[in-house]
């Protein structure tokens, strides 16, 4: 079973560095748009330093060109896992993938995001199927353009399992322990669910970042995703 990946949304490396010096482990994290824009790649190569393996969240979303040239960038940092937009369209997808061409970073895309409602993605994007029809379909594009896998919530991780293969990765935001606000998240499961329904990873953020021992809660919801609870 894969680590669950640990959502580092935080503003600073000293912040970083504090949540680290919790963990006696090797961690799987993800690194996002707060923590990149402040820090940048620097930050990306330390926490490579100390051992763990990182997702390295950008959601790229541009004209081919440019997201094949950021991803040429992007390779060079030997992170395990970046991602697109799906939106951004087949011909983008397939020129990230060239960008990372020779690298062993994996590529998925963001299909919609765990803090879409089926009512929001027709009100904001004038998108009128369901929002598992939308999930899907962003999924089957981007396993057309030769990508590695989607990010999607648990609730459309099994069909896109069942139409895209069980090799296609399901990385899935939106993990909530039975008992935590789900704040802005619309789509969420708890890790129990994640594992029913054939997520291949995991996503959690505030649930450890914010508890009180967020070291135990870690473990906990580590317990839960593998079944061992
Ligand atoms: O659809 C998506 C894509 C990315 N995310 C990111 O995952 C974490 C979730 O954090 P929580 O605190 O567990 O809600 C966050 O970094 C998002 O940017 C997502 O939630 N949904």
């Amino acid at each position: 079973m894969n680590k669950p990946i640990i959502a580092l949304d935080f503003a600073s490396k000293q912040q970083v560095e504090a949540f680290l010096a919790q963990f006696s482990e090797p961690l799987f994290v993800k690194v996002g748009m707060e923590l990149y824009f402040q820090e940048g790649p620097e930050l990306v190569r330390f926490i490579k330093s100390q051992g763990h393996s990182i997702f390295l969240d950008l959601k790229l979303h541009d004209i081919p060109n440019t997201v094949e040239s950021a991803m040429k960038g992007l390779a060079n940092l030997g992170v395990d896992l970046v991602n697109v937009h799906a939106a951004g369209g087949l011909e983008m997808m397939k020129a990230a993938k060239r960008g990372l061409a020779g690298s062993e970073t994996k590529l998925i895309a963001v299909t919609q995001l765990t803090s879409t409602s089926e009512s929001q993605m027709h009100e904001d994007q004038l998108v009128y199927v369901s929002l598992e029809e939308s999930v899907l379909h962003y999924a089957k594009r981007a396993m057309q353009a030769g990508l590695d896998g989607v990010v999607c919530s648990v609730l459309e991780a099994e069909a896109i399992g069942e139409a895209c293969g069980q090799n296609f990765l399901r990385v899935t935001p939106g993990i909530r322990p039975a008992t935590v606000s789900v704040d802005d998240q619309k789509r969420v499961a708890t890790p129990a669910q994640a594992r029913a329904k054939g997520s291949t990873h995991i996503v959690v953020g505030r649930a450890i970042t914010k508890a009180e021992n967020p070291a135990d809660s870690y473990a906990q919801i580590r317990e839960e995703w593998s079944g061992k609870f």
